[in-house]
């Protein structure tokens, strides 16, 4: 933890992060002081068991009960192993696993007790990130943004640019790297942009078994219904202002639309039905940024990626044209993060998650051992 004076001014943080796509815990480690990236350091994974997955899935949509204790165990076993893999850490960013998300009506939950696991690790532990946004009016999501901002700073962006990260819900952060911080009026706009993958694996695996579409060859083999896309598209979210944010499971009405195509027509569809919530964004950004760099699975997809590079008016490349690794951005910002509320920095402000001043949120653990 950051105390006073004899705080070190670089961190060595521990960030991890359990996505809407349940595959599993992405963790990795950032050197930073909360502002400017000095260094990012190592990185693990480790995958849910098929019956982890199953517990998580289950509690989707509860908030408390015995669904959602389940969950929580489950999230806090797999960080515990993960996590006890890295040495040196300073702290630890742990976002946990979101098993509910109605910023304007109940509010967010993410399961895992970061205390229990300052326990365990014997490291102070930020959690809790998302509760003070949605508090105070915000969207409680994305929350990577100002992240995002250092990430711009870091690869030298000298015009704006957008991160597009494609898990299981998309979300993007339009940066403009000529403001000197994130939270200067017009340096940030952030939203999530619709479903992303989630949607197509769950289809995928209630029709074939499958976790996901490797490679997009299904879809590769499909044609798109452009009938159902266009529906999909009268979606009022599209359409709705940013900041907003969306729960894994908000457009069910998805797995109806597909629901007659074949398996390739459907994959084919619900890919193009990413990538045109991707293109009905950028319409909402501030002007068009000089390209949108991909992270998050969805960039390991060429079927997605093609179809973002025709519909968008920019360059479309996977972050690691810019030296970052689109497997563990997500980690990496929980890791930023973390510094940044250990130091009584905001996390998110109006333009991010729509909140209605700078926030810092997030809840700072001591291990008490
Ligand atoms: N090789 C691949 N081919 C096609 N799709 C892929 C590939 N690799 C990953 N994906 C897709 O990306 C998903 C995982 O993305 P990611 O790890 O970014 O999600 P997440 O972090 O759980 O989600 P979120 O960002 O919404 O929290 C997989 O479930 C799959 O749908
Ligand atoms: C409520 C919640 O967990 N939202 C996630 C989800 O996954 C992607 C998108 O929806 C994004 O808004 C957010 O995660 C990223 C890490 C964020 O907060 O920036």
């Amino acid at each position: 933890m950051i105390k006073g004076q004899n705080a070190k001014a670089v961190q060595v943080a521990l960030g991890a992060m359990s996505g809407t796509s349940l595959d599993g815990v992405d963790a990795a480690v950032v050197h930073t002081d909360g502002v400017t990236i000095e260094a990012f350091g190592a990185e693990a994974y480790r995958a849910y068991s098929g019956a982890e997955q199953e517990i998580l899935t289950t509690a989707l949509g509860h908030w408390v009960g015995p669904e959602a204790e389940a969950a929580a165990q489950v999230v806090e076993q797999a960080h515990a192993e993960v996590l006890a893999g890295f040495e040196a850490v300073d702290l630890i960013g742990f976002h946990g696993q979101t098993l509910a998300h109605e910023p304007r009506g109940r509010g967010t939950c993410q399961v895992g007790d970061g205390q229990a696991l300052a326990e365990k690790l014997g490291v102070p532990v930020v959690w809790d990130f998302r509760t003070a946004d949605v508090e105070l009016g915000g969207e409680g999501a994305p929350l990577a943004p100002f992240f995002h901002f250092a990430c711009a700073k870091w690869i030298g962006a000298s015009a704006p640019v957008a991160f597009l990260n494609l898990g299981g819900v998309g979300n993007i952060t339009w940066v403009d790297p000529g403001k000197a911080a994130a939270e200067e009026e017009g340096a940030l706009l952030a939203f999530d942009t619709g479903p992303a993958n989630a949607p197509l694996n769950d289809l995928l695996r209630a029709r074939r078994g499958l976790g996901f579409d490797e490679g997009g060859r299904i879809a590769a083999q499909g044609t798109v219904a452009t009938g159902a896309l266009e529906l999909f598209l009268q979606e009022a979210y599209f359409s709705r202002v940013p900041p907003k944010s969306l729960d894994r499971n908000d457009f069910p009405e998805m797995m109806s639309l597909v629901a007659e195509l074949s398996d390739e027509d459907a994959a084919a569809t619900m890919t193009a039905m990413c990538a045109a919530s991707v293109a009905q964004g950028m319409a909402h950004c501030p002007r068009p940024p000089s390209r949108v760099l991909v992270t998050g699975g969805g960039r390991h997809n060429p079927v997605l990626m093609e179809m973002l590079r025709v519909s968008l008016e920019c360059p479309v490349v996977p972050v690691e044209e810019v030296g970052l690794n689109g497997d563990m951005l997500e980690a990496q910002a929980f890791a930023y993060l973390a510094v940044r509320v250990a130091r009584g920095l905001p996390t998110s402000c109006p333009s991010t998650t729509g909140v209605m001043a700078l926030v810092g949120g997030g809840t700072v653990s001591e291990p008490t051992g």
